[in-house]
């Protein structure tokens, strides 16, 4: 193996590459230099390719999408449903900032840890044995949450669904590649994105309805993931391993008969050769560190590790989870002030994350991965910065403190004029009245350190149901410019959901050759869950220094980033057989040297001026 990546290296390296995967979108030159121009959708193969492969696509492939996309459901579920299980957790088990923290992060830091090591597992066992060790976690760490009997055991539950959440973002969008055709690849990976919203939907539903029973309704919230983690657990006892995966194994026998399966029994002879071939010119993988090391030795490859990676950072520094978690805080700001209110109209968040992914799942093998991706990073980028200036309209007309109580802890709560300097003071809050849109009587005192859902002294101290009592706002300050900030958030989500929110996913799963798919799924999944720890750890932090507004205007700035990336790097994948991905990023956009699943025949996907490639399928040449 150690030598596959230079023979590839030497066989597709052009001179003509430019930046770091040769965009796909130079046009046209003046020398005779090669333009590299992506085909416009529907332009890809013949029309004979696409009758081909369409037949292939049996009621079977989305059986077997449908059982991995559970992993995404249960990937969604247990990271939203945490939110809403804190709320009577730090009550019922007294936790401390300091436990609340470590209960939300753990998932995410453990999900990182086995994404990475998910490469390992995945090239040594195969992608089924992977997707039933994650159900097979995902059950024992619902049991360990539901029945905790106290926060350790807790943590140690939080821990293992977050090794198994790593496990299934790397494992299921590869494997649903891997036996999905290639005119509805795209469609069928994005499925895994929409039952990510989908789960987090399903987590805030069941965290609104739960929300009612304590003490214990953390219990259900947590342990209800059980139930689909079984179903997907015994649905794949019965399903088979990737065909991909036995060929590199050598276990061409099975390989066929599982390809044929999937494709309802079809001749499958054209397809199972163009793989084997393909894997015979890559030859035999390695372990998992030695796969790495050829990756970054081998330019294409490198060049696909970089987009893969690029994407999920970008992914992450878009705020996606900023926004969902700070969501009822922006509606708290809107003026919904009961609490249970505000964990219902969460709800509403999740549904639009959830709807816009079906959008995506609707559009990706219409427009492609690349202008979905585009657009959804402009619209991203607009959006939060009008999320930025509703903050910062918010934070200018800021309600003056009105009351200056006496201050029996000498802290500094009371020394403040605005409610917005109160409110990016972790350790103070804002007490106030309202008359419509008229704060009066506001005072700033410090929270309670137990709990944050009242202040240690003074009216805010003991909160009743009762109407005249004052309003307490921790984190927030009442505005009546809650509308911009309102619509800024649903427009976030408009825009992130369909591209942002699961392409990176969908291109990670297709970009890189069979001998680093593993490696680099889990390289670009491990990249997502550190930029996730890191956004959520720092964001607080950030809008410290910068206010919210400052925090906000920052995200998109990296949006805008994130844009420049895409359009210099990312190639468009669609349509294309997973085998022939790698030469977009040697810049080999004509298909030359590779075979489809139209069998020995070549066939063209871009036009290469002054190679020896067709200019059109007409001209595109049979081998043999
Ligand atoms: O693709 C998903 C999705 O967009 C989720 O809403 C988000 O919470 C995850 O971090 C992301 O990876």
């Amino acid at each position: 193996m150690a030598t596959s990546g230079s023979r590839k290296e030497d066989k597709y390296s052009l001179k003509h590459m430019s930046h770091c995967v040769g965009s796909s979108r130079q046009t046209a030159d003046s020398d005779g230099e090669r333009s590299l121009i992506a085909p416009p959708s529907g332009e890809i193969g013949t029309s004979d390719d696409v009758t081909d492969q369409q037949q292939h696509t049996t009621g079977f492939v989305y059986v077997l999408a449908f059982f991995s996309a559970i992993g995404g459901l249960l990937f969604g579920y247990d990271t939203g449903v945490v939110s809403g299980a804190m709320l009577l957790l730090k009550k019922e088990m007294n936790l401390n900032a300091l436990w609340q923290e470590l209960l939300v992060s753990s998932t995410v830091g453990a999900a990182a840890v086995s994404a990475l090591s998910g490469g390992y597992l995945n090239d040594w066992l195969g992608r089924r044995i992977c997707i039933l060790m994650s159900s097979f976690i995902f059950t024992v760490g619902g049991i360990i949450m539901g029945s905790a009997p106290d926060k350790v055991v807790l943590l140690v539950g939080r821990v293992t669904v977050g090794l198994g959440i790593g496990l299934a973002s790397m494992t299921v969008p590869v494997y649903i590649a891997e036996v999905s055709p290639p005119q509805q690849r795209g469609q069928l990976v994005t499925v895994n994105s929409l039952f990510i919203t989908g789960g987090q939907f399903i987590s805030s539903v069941v965290d609104g309805a739960f929300s009612y029973l304590s003490p214990g309704g953390w219990r259900y919230m947590l342990g209800l993931s059980c139930l689909p983690a079984v179903l997907q657990f015994v649905g794949f006892l019965f399903l088979p391993e990737s065909p991909r995966w036995l060929l590199q194994k050598g276990r061409s026998q099975e390989a066929q008969q599982v390809l044929s399966q999937i494709r309802g029994g079809q001749n499958v002879d054209d397809e199972y050769d163009t793989i084997k071939t393909s894997i015979e010119e890559e030859g035999k993988d390695a372990g998992a560190g030695i796969v790495f090391l050829q990756i970054l030795n081998h330019g294409p490859t490198r060049r696909a590790l970089i987009v893969g990676c690029g994407l999920q950072m970008f992914q992450q520094l878009s705020g996606i989870n900023t926004v969902m978690y700070y969501s009822a805080t922006i509606l708290q700001m809107a003026g919904v002030r009961d609490d249970k209110q505000a964990i219902w109209l969460t709800t509403v968040t999740s549904a639009t994350n959830f709807v816009f992914s079906l959008v995506g799942v609707w559009l990706v093998d219409k427009v492609g991965r690349r202008k979905l991706t585009l657009g959804s990073l402009l619209g991203t980028g607009l959006s939060l910065t009008l999320l930025a200036v509703g903050f910062l309209l918010s934070a200018q007309n800021s309600p003056p403190i009105t009351l200056h109580p006496g201050d029996p802890d000498n802290s500094t709560c009371t020394q403040y004029r605005f409610c917005e300097a109160c409110m990016l003071d972790p350790t103070c809050g804002f007490c106030f009245r309202e008359n419509g849109t008229q704060v009066y009587d506001s005072s700033c005192v410090p929270v309670n350190p137990v709990s944050i859902d009242h202040a240690s002294w003074g009216r805010c101290s003991n909160m009743s149901e009762v109407s005249n009592s004052p309003n307490w706002a921790y984190n927030f300050c009442p505005t009546s410019y809650s509308g911009v900030v309102l619509m800024g958030l649903i427009l976030y989500l408009a825009f992130f959901a369909p591209g942002m929110g699961s392409m990176p996913w969908t291109v990670n799963s297709e970009i890189y050759p069979l001998w680093a798919r593993s490696t680099g799924n889990a390289c670009s999944a491990g990249v997502n869950w550190i930029s996730n720890v890191l956004v959520s750890l720092t964001f607080l932090h950030i809008a410290q220094f910068l206010t919210y507004y400052g925090a906000f205007f920052l995200y998109s700035g990296l949006v805008v980033l994130g844009l420049i990336f895409v359009l210099g790097c990312l190639p468009e994948t669609q349509g294309l057989q997973l085998e022939d991905i790698e030469n977009l990023f040697a810049g080999q956009l004509c298909s030359c040297g590779t075979t489809t699943s139209k069998g020995n025949r070549h066939v063209h996907y871009t036009r290469v001026k002054g190679s020896n490639c067709p200019l059109s399928d007409n001209d595109a040449s049979d081998v043999d």
